[in-house]
């Protein structure tokens, strides 16, 4: 409750306009019957017409007040739900977010959107009218029973027992449905997880005709949310179906009682409608509170996934120093250990300096680790045991904003916003002039390619990348890390995908852009590294080899010089 109070209390202005509504609207439906009572026992005594018209313009104009009341607290009942749960899918946004990248690891981006904003939806209902309608009901039960009570006390005392049962078998069986309900959201979620990974690899899925293989686990998937969401369904309504069996017998109690009372003469024809309707009416604020139920039900197993990612903590802990020296910055690795997983080392025992202004190559077959050295430079994973100091500081004691600020990395994938070819440059950011971007750019090569949009920098590129050639992507990725003026800036096989002409103008840019800081340049092509001051050969996590890019190419037995005989040989071949 106190979780639930959070989000609503920034909106309790609206809850409290809310619950006034309800409350007229009850009271309006108790008004009712009464005018009907007192129609038909005027009636039957043959009472004026003036009188009984009279009556019948009250209750049409109480039933037309009611129905606007009605429209009131839907309206605000949905406005409240949007606004509070809106709050709860930004947090829950904000905590996926700042997850580190293991959990991130671990989830598919379909499973993570049904958490934020399906488990939400779910909840919603929930959220506008749990508290609203649960005290609406209990003050229409109230009403009824009291006012009950002043006409004929045993008819009365029959529909407290009947109202008091339903309501304890309720609460009695209330969690009956919780848990499958989170089965339900979990195979939903799976679900989600198979679509977006599926359409996301659309173009190996038709090129290698899989299409009935996805099929056929969608369908899988799909039943499994069918047979887990028919379980949760009907566990959630027991409750309901056991106050309807009660509801049947409390129905033929008092209308066995009313009408013996009328027969002997003991009330009227009137008075024996409203024993009937005030039963009838009974039947409403139960049933509420057991849709109130299921719903709990069901907002209970999203409250629970909900508050279990809001309670996830990131094994990224930011640092709280935020200066680094001006200008380029050193790298040091002192006896760095690695892994994703427990028990699979991926890097063991790295050492290495480099000074500020100093340039890297580091090669080595796949999987040697090379791409793990530059995740653990941004923090993207913690390491098992070592230091790794950038400027001269321990990385884990700095603010990872200043971190990020001050290093660049250009990756073998580029992600692309949906935005226009500005922001995607400038990462969102409008301090960056346009004349800076024509500049860099023009220095990169992709000049030409922007001044053939039409648009130019105004154009709107679409989220994904499917807009850009791979090779585009790639010097579209260094001109962003240009832009930023980094004083460490780490490539990881910054030319792969471009034609050797590209490649040459890429060259010329990498090349400038490292001469203003540090650089680390991870390549398979030994071509790319020809101007780098240092090599680290890595083998198996390990550092095979670290020295001068010259010495080493000197020395015929290093391993260095050996990768360039048999580059040089396949160039040859
Ligand atoms: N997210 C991950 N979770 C678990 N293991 C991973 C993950 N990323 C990489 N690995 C493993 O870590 C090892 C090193 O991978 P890494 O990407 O650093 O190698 P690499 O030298 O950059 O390879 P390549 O030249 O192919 O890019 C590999 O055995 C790889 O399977």
């Amino acid at each position: 409750m106190s979780w639930l109070l959070r989000y609503l209390l920034p909106v309790k202005g609206r809850m409290l306009i809310l619950l006034v509504l309800l409350l007229a609207g009850t009271g309006l439906q108790l008004v009712n019957p009464q005018i009907v009572q007192r129609f038909i026992d005027t009636a039957s005594a043959r009472g004026p017409v003036a009188g009984l018209l009279g009556l019948a313009g009250l209750y049409l104009v109480i039933a037309v007040i009611g129905q606007i009341v009605t429209v009131a607290v839907s309206y605000f009942g949905n406005d409240v739900a949007w606004r509070a749960t809106n709050r709860l899918r930004a947090d829950l946004l904000k905590a996926c977010l700042r997850l580190d990248m293991r959990f991130h690891n671990l989830k598919t981006p379909g499973e993570m959107i049904e958490r934020i904003d399906g488990d939400v939806t779910n909840m919603s209902n929930f959220f506008a009218m749990f508290i609203v309608q649960i005290v609406g009901s209990f003050i229409l039960l109230g009403g009824i029973l009291g006012f009950m009570f002043t006409v004929n006390w045993p008819i009365a005392t029959v529909m407290t027992v009947f109202t008091c049962l339903s309501v304890g078998v309720m609460i009695v069986i209330r969690d009956l449905g919780v848990a499958s309900s989170q089965n339900e959201r979990q195979a939903s979620a799976a679900l989600y997880g198979l679509i977006e990974e599926r359409i996301a690899g659309i173009e190996d899925v038709q090129t290698s005709g899989s299409v009935p293989y996805v099929m056929n686990r969608f369908h899988a998937a799909m039943r499994n949310v069918f047979l887990r969401g028919r379980k949760a369904w009907m566990l959630r309504v027991v409750p309901w179906n056991a106050t309807i069996v009660l509801f049947a017998i409390a129905v033929t109690a008092v209308l066995l009682m009313g009408v013996r009372l009328y027969v002997n003469g003991q009330v009227s024809l009137g008075t024996l409608y409203l024993f009937f309707q005030y039963t009838q009416m009974l039947n409403e604020p139960i049933e509420q509170l057991g849709n109130q139920m299921q719903e709990f039900q069901r907002a209970k197993s999203g409250m629970r996934r909900s508050r279990e990612l809001l309670s996830m903590r990131s094994e990224i802990e930011d640092g709280t120093e935020h200066a680094l020296p001006d200008g380029a910055l050193g790298v040091e690795f002192e006896q760095v250990s690695f892994s994703y997983n427990k028990g699979f080392p991926v890097l063991t025992d790295i050492s290495f300096t480099l000074r500020p202004g100093e340039r890297l190559g580091i090669v080595g077959r796949t999987g040697s680790g090379k791409t793990s050295i530059s995740r653990l430079l941004l923090r993207l994973y913690n390491i098992d045991s070592g230091v790794i100091r950038v400027g001269g500081t321990d990385i884990r004691k700095l603010r990872l904003e200043a971190l990020y600020r001050r290093v660049g990395m250009v990756t073998q994938d580029v992600q692309l916003f949906d935005g226009t070819l500005r922001d995607n440059l400038t990462l969102f950011d409008s301090r960056v002039s346009d004349a800076y971007i024509l500049e860099t750019t023009g220095r990169l090569g992709l000049r030409p390619w922007i001044d053939s949009l039409p648009q130019g920098l105004d154009t709107h590129l679409s989220a994904g990348g499917a807009s850009l050639s791979a090779g585009e992507a790639q010097l579209f990725a260094l001109t962003r890390v240009f832009l930023t003026k980094p004083s460490l800036v780490i490539l990881d096989e910054p030319s792969s995908r471009l034609d050797a002409a590209t490649e040459a103008a890429l060259q010329t840019a990498v090349d400038q852009l490292l001469e203003q800081c540090t650089g680390i340049v991870i390549a398979h092509r030994l071509s790319t590294l020809e101007k780098v001051d240092k090599i680290m050969v890595l083998g198996a996590g390990r550092i095979l080899e670290f020295g001068a890019r010259e010495t080493l190419a000197r020395d015929p037995s290093s391993r260095y010089a050996e990768l360039l005989r048999t580059d040089r040989e396949e160039e040859l071949a």
